[in-house]
């Protein structure tokens, strides 16, 4: 997140009664991520997070919010969201839809040990068995059709390789039918800043914004394509193995997952190519914002074209 809407103590105060959380003692803003506006908040009664939502509304929410207090109650380390004294998730704070959650210990690493790799392995795939009895459907956000809208508007901004690398992707995956692989409730951002780590144990997993419904594989690839990455933008074939043989053991992957295994990594490379792309050409007003580097994802996705066989289990 980046602070774009400012809350005072006193602010907070009136809005904290409607809730059964205590008297407010501290109040901070985070400096990190994209979407949203966020707070460390401390009360008499404990530690949380107050979310002020930027650009989702309040009608789509309630599913993000449903989602992460049922994969709390199945022992999934993510973010139980308060209900305040309405038995609601959801408010308004400073004119924005606005939650608070509890706030989960652990750091994020940039360097992923294969111990991590293995542990995020394993716990992608406990996510994605929990999510199968969640009965709510988000179609992906950032789907097909995003990507077709979003591409005209961040052409101007880049060179006419890129424009055609960009192009031939786009019409790569539209001649796709990716809805016969195992399909079920993704996060679908599961980057290494999404994740806090407790030693080599996952203590949470953050940021469920992006989360919908699509292909698991997706979200595999989504999360390999971050933990499992050298600087380069080359694959570390231990740590992708790794991770993948771990979630295997959770979650056996089939045979069709195989096949598709190498044009999923580079769906999600693309993916977060062109939100990259997005985000630093056309952004939006705040006060401490922190864009990511979309050449990163664009060296990503050509050295997966590049490679003919994707690591596999
Ligand atoms: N429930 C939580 N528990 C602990 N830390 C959190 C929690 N939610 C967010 N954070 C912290 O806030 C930072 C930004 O949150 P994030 O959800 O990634 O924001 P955004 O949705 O804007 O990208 C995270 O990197 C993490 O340090
Ligand atoms: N993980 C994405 C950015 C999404 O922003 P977040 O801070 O909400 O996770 C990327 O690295 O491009």
């Amino acid at each position: 997140m980046s602070v774009y809407t400012t809350v005072s103590d006193a602010e907070l105060t009136v809005w904290l009664n409607d809730y059964s959380l205590g008297e407010l003692q501290e109040l901070q803003g985070i400096a990190s991520g994209i979407e949203n506006t966020n707070y460390f908040v401390t009360t008499s009664n404990g530690r949380f997070v107050l979310t002020l939502f930027e650009k989702l509304r309040a009608d789509e929410l309630p599913f993000y919010l449903n989602l992460m207090a049922h994969l709390a109650r199945h022992g999934i380390p993510c973010p139980a969201p308060m209900a305040n004294r309405h038995n609601q998730f959801l408010g308004v704070l400073k004119d924005k839809p606005a939650c608070i959650v509890s706030r989960l210990s652990g750091k994020s690493t940039t360097a992923p040990t294969l111990a991590h790799c293995a542990a995020m392995g394993a716990m992608l795939g406990q996510m994605h068995i929990a999510g199968q009895s969640f009965s709510q459907i988000m179609p992906n956000p950032r789907g097909g059709a995003w990507r077709m809208a979003t591409a005209p508007q961040v052409r101007p901004f880049i060179n006419t390789g890129q424009a055609a690398l960009l192009d031939s992707e786009i019409a790569l995956h539209a001649q796709r039918n990716y809805s016969l692989l195992p399909q079920g409730l993704i996060h679908a951002d599961l980057f290494r800043d999404n994740v806090l780590l407790e030693g080599e144990r996952v203590g949470g997993l953050i940021d469920f914004y992006f989360a919908c419904t699509d292909a698991l594989l997706y979200d595999v690839a989504i999360t390999v394509n971050d933990w499992c990455m050298r600087p380069d933008g080359i694959l570390d074939t231990t740590q992708a193995q790794t991770f993948l043989r771990a979630y295997h053991t959770v979650r056996p992957l089939q045979d069709s997952e195989h096949q598709a295994w190498p044009l999923m990594l580079r769906q999600a490379a693309l993916r977060f190519w062109l939100s990259r792309l997005f985000d630093k050409y056309l952004p939006r007003d705040g006060e401490l914002i922190h864009a990511h580097d979309p050449a990163h994802f664009e060296r990503i996705l050509k050295n997966h074209i590049d490679t003919s066989q994707a690591v596999w289990i």
